[in-house]
């Protein structure tokens, strides 16, 4: 069910900051910033050769990332992106097996215009999980 790693998201305190580092000091190539407004972050998309890093920085009080970032202020890794054909029959796969799908349950549609879920991290690990549909 599970295909590519299409990103690892990073939760940073300074968004600058970081795509100065990840261009200047990693050398690498660092997109503009985009507001998801629909997500409550503002994003960075950092392609490497094999996946992408996601920098993600808060955008609007009801944020997801603010309680992850009072928890931890340098910024730390926070979810983790697979991709899948079929989103809704992953979805109904995960739920039939007890997982838990976040949200309303519906897939909304994430920063690259394609359609996101994400699952609790209590049911994998410790570990955010999205979903999209590539
Ligand atoms: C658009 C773009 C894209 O790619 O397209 C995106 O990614 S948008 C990315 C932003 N959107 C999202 O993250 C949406 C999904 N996230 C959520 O629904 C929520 O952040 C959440 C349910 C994971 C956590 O909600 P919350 O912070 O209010 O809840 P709590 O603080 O009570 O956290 C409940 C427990 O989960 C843990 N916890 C919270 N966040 C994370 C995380 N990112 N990774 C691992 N564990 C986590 C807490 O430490 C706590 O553990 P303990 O109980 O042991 O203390
Ligand atoms: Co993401």
């Amino acid at each position: 069910m599970i295909g590519r790693l299409n990103h690892v998201a990073i939760a940073v305190p300074d968004l600058e900051a970081a795509s100065a580092q990840y261009r200047n000091t990693l050398g690498a190539t660092v997109g503009a910033p985009q507001d998801e407004p629909d997500h409550g972050v503002t994003v960075v998309f950092i392609e490497l050769p094999n996946t992408k890093i996601e920098l993600l920085y808060p955008l609007g009080d009801e944020s997801p990332i603010n309680g992850f970032l009072e928890k931890n202020p340098s910024g730390g890794i926070h979810h983790i992106c697979y991709e899948v054909d079929d989103i809704l029959k992953a979805r109904d796969h995960l739920l039939a097996e007890g997982a838990r799908v976040l949200g309303s349950g519906e897939p909304k549609i994430g920063a690259h215009g394609k359609p996101v879920l994400f699952l609790h991290p209590k049911d994998f690990n410790g570990c955010l999980v999205e979903l999209e549909q590539v």
